[in-house]
């Protein structure tokens, strides 16, 4: 039976040594070592990553390839700087992946995520400008490039809208974008899935054309895994481990078989079988050493400079390196200082772009994207535009009216029930005052029903027929003229008899205070009349409150001017919660943000662009809504209209930090919704707006001057212990001629006239 090859051990590096595989780790385009990586907490980690060590050459074609889950998405995002290992390190082209000046994530990668990632409402043409300006070429360079991409990968043209395409065109665009700016490293995550296979050879060629002249170097994982035979190197990873990484011809020699597939399930047979509990955290390179490789007498080189895993791992990069055709050899081990010295100077540009905040072209790219993807889509621009004008008119029409429509039952027993006969005088005669009382009351807002017994008007405000009922007795008139004759020596049937009976339907608080209003302004008015036509002063009739004109606002304020600065600021705040919180959650999910990231964009930049683009949709709804407010509808605006309009932009971009903030702390869509929906009662109740909370929790939005009519009307009228303190006061301290008498002595006078 076969043993397998030694193990070299390679003694731990003097400080020289350590130093020279450094610098040689900076020379390769990519190197990981000893790379542990695991999602989920530190209780229960989920490892992906077990001390992976790589190393990519610059100039080739790299194959990572490896069961679906064994972490190789993982891997190429700790690569482009997408995600952070836990330990290790990574260098990628000279530099760590994120760093200052390493271009890492940058212009220097083009990266094609497995998703599509890509914006599906612009077309091709737009889709490459977009990333073109990202990755700083000019709009000429970018269309010459966009034709070649688009015959090369036999594109449909370009004016195509993205989601219009299908999967396996869909993917060649993604494919294209990350060759657009034609970068120093290709970080390609499965780009031939959904390819047929003449364009997969073309893609393949590609690669291995633009690979050859060692500028150019290619990571891609793929699960064809015959096609990566044109890999320079192919590295076969398992269970967060690359159990050989070695150029196709080695493996399928050294494994004495046909086909990488075999190689590969050769490979994972032999892991399986050794990976026994207990040697689990040995390094991927014991575990290869164990495996039995046919070639007892070649040893597994083990050192830190190759991160070696498989068999003559430093012979087949030197061929590697030494086919490049323009001495990238030489160059790496004979004029180091060169080689370093170009490096610095990649760096030191990169420092002094990353000094600005943005660049031009990031800033078009991102500004166009967003206003785009808004424009494209019809839903949003409605919920932009459309619904807050359609909330105002809602407003505007719904709230701060009176209702109208309102059945009152009355049951008038001082009218002929068989004629329906209820006359009214308009001169000083006290005959039939229940009929001239009943037509006081407001005709718009009432509807007046007549029943024969108290009985059956009670019980149509219990079927719901009626609002309220209000019962006459027969001899009320004289009952009221006595009362209002012999004023303190009325005795208590007197008192009785004059009173008109009432029971509301107060299930409805709005509703029911509303009527109690105007049958108590109907009195005052039937009163007013009353004294006018006898010849007496009408203001008799009054309570004895003179309100002067308000110090602010008018003696009959409007409850839809009171209300409507705050329907405004929760109409923009709450738009913009709505516009904000997903918009970065949609393209956190879609992969879009990560692609973006990948090109180089900054999370700055990215929030600039909403910011933007959020405070023109701003202006434009702050506009639309004062435009319907004030124009339309006439809401009165006394102050300085300018600092109306900053005030509702500011309460916007209060909203807009909200919706951001959700934006940050959700993961998903439906959480951002949940959240953006459950905090509107909490907002709106402790941002000290209690009346436009009332208009939305539906409180009775009556007027405050009417309130206070009726409550005081309410005391002096209604209960009979209220109603004798007036009395009581009256005769131990008023004469009923004096010019304040309160309001029984209106009765009096009255009836002494
Ligand atoms: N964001 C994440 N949170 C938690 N676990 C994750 C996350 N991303 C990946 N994983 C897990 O990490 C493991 C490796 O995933 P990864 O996507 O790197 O595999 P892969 O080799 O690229 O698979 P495939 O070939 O199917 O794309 C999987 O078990 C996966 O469930």
């Amino acid at each position: 039976m076969d043993e397998g090859p030694d193990l070299v051990t390679v003694e731990k590096p003097a400080p020289l040594e350590r130093a020279n595989s450094a610098w040689t780790r900076r020379q390769q385009a990519v190197s990981v070592r000893r790379a542990f990586k695991h999602y989920g907490s530190s209780q229960n980690p989920n490892h992906v990553l077990s001390n992976l060590n790589m190393t990519v050459a610059k100039g080739t074609i790299y194959g990572l390839l490896g069961a679906s889950g064994c972490g190789k998405t993982t891997l190429l995002s700790c690569i482009v700087g997408r995600r952070r290992l836990n330990t290790g390190e990574i260098f990628v082209l000279g530099g760590k992946p994120g760093t200052k000046g390493s271009g890492v994530p940058g212009k220097r990668v083009g990266y094609m995520p497995q998703e599509i990632a890509l914006y599906g409402e612009f077309s091709i043409k737009e889709t490459m400008m977009y990333f073109g300006w990202i990755f700083g070429m000019e709009t000429p360079e970018i269309n010459d490039r966009l034709q070649f991409l688009l015959n090369f990968l036999d594109l449909p043209s370009q004016s195509r809208l993205v989601k219009n395409l299908s999967g396996g065109q869909q993917r060649r665009v993604s494919f294209a974008v990350a060759l657009m700016h034609d970068p120093e490293l290709l970080i390609l995550d499965e780009p031939t899935v959904g390819v047929d296979p003449l364009l997969r050879q073309s893609i393949w060629n590609h690669l291995v054309q633009i690979t050859k002249d060692g500028n150019k170097t290619v990571i891609i994982t793929t699960h064809y895994i015959e096609e990566a035979r044109q890999a320079h190197t192919i590295g076969l990873m398992r269970s967060g481990r690359l159990l050989a990484e070695e150029s196709p011809q080695v493996l399928l020699s050294m494994y004495n078989c046909q086909s990488l597939e075999e190689v590969f399930l050769k490979l994972s047979r032999k892991q399986g079988q050794e990976n026994s509990p207990q040697d689990a955290n040995l390094t991927n390179n014991i575990s290869l050493a164990t495996l039995h490789w046919g070639k007892k007498e070649e040893p597994v080189y083990v050192t830190e400079e190759s991160g070696v895993v498989g068999l003559n791992f430093h012979q087949s990069k030197e061929i590697l390196i030494q086919d490049n055709t323009n001495g990238h050899y030489d160059r790496m081990n004979g004029v180091a200082v060169a080689q370093g010295s170009k490096d610095d100077s990649v760096q030191c540009d990169e420092c002094s772009e990353c000094c600005n905040l943005t660049t031009k072209g990031k800033t078009k790219a991102l500004l166009q994207k967003n206003f785009l993807r808004m424009w494209r889509n019809v839903g949003v621009m409605l919920f932009i535009f459309a619904l807050p004008v359609m909330q105002v008119i809602l407003f505007c029409l719904a709230i701060g009216r009176d209702p109208t429509g309102l059945h009152l039952a009355i049951v008038n027993q001082e009218m002929d029930w068989s004629s329906r006969n209820c006359p009214v005088y308009n001169n000083c005669t006290f005959q039939y005052l229940s009929c001239r009382y009943i037509n006081a009351l407001r005709n718009d807002t009432i509807i007046k029903e007549y029943y024969e017994t108290p009985e059956s008007a009670i019980n149509a405000v219990k079927v719901g027929d009626a609002w309220g009922a209000i019962y006459f007795t027969d001899n009320f008139t004289d009952a009221l003229v006595a009362r209002m004759a012999l004023g303190r020596d009325s005795d208590d049937e007197i008192l009785d008899q004059s009173e008109m009976r009432v029971w509301l339907d107060m299930s409805n608080q709005q509703i029911g205070l509303m009527l109690n209003r105007d049958l108590q302004v109907a009195y005052k008015n039937f009163a007013q009349k009353l004294l006018t036509a006898c010849g007496n002063n009408p203001k008799l009739a009054d309570i004895p409150i003179q309100f002067k004109e308000p110090i602010y606002g008018s003696n009959e304020p409007s409850f839809t001017d009171f209300v409507a600065p705050g329907v405004i600021l929760t109409i923009v705040f709450f738009l913009a919660v709505a516009l904000t919180s997903s918009a970065l959650i949609i393209e956190r999910m879609e992969g879009l943000l990560d692609r973006s990231w990948v090109a180089g964009v900054l999370p700055h930049e990215i929030l600039f662009s909403h910011v933007i683009c959020q405070f023109v949709v701003m202006c434009g709804q702050t506009a639309l809504v004062l435009i319907f407010m004030i124009l339309v509808f006439g809401v009165e605006c006394k102050g300085d209209i300018f600092l109306v309009i900053c005030l509702t932009i500011l309460q916007g971009l209060c909203g807009m930090c909200f919706g951001f903030v959700i934006s940050a702390v959700c993961e998903l869509e439906r959480n951002a919704i949940q959240l953006a929906l459950g905090s509107f009662y909490p907002t709106l109740l402790l941002s000290g707006n209690a009346n436009c909370a009332e208009v939305y929790l539906g409180l009775p939005a009556i007027d405050d001057g009417y309130h206070i009519v009726a409550v005081d009307a309410h005391q002096g009228l209604e209960s009979p212990r209220d109603r004798r303190l007036p009395r009581l006061h009256l005769d131990h301290h008023m004469d009923c001629r004096l010019p304040h008498d309160i309001a029984p002595c209106t009765q009096v006078q009255a009836g002494l006239n």
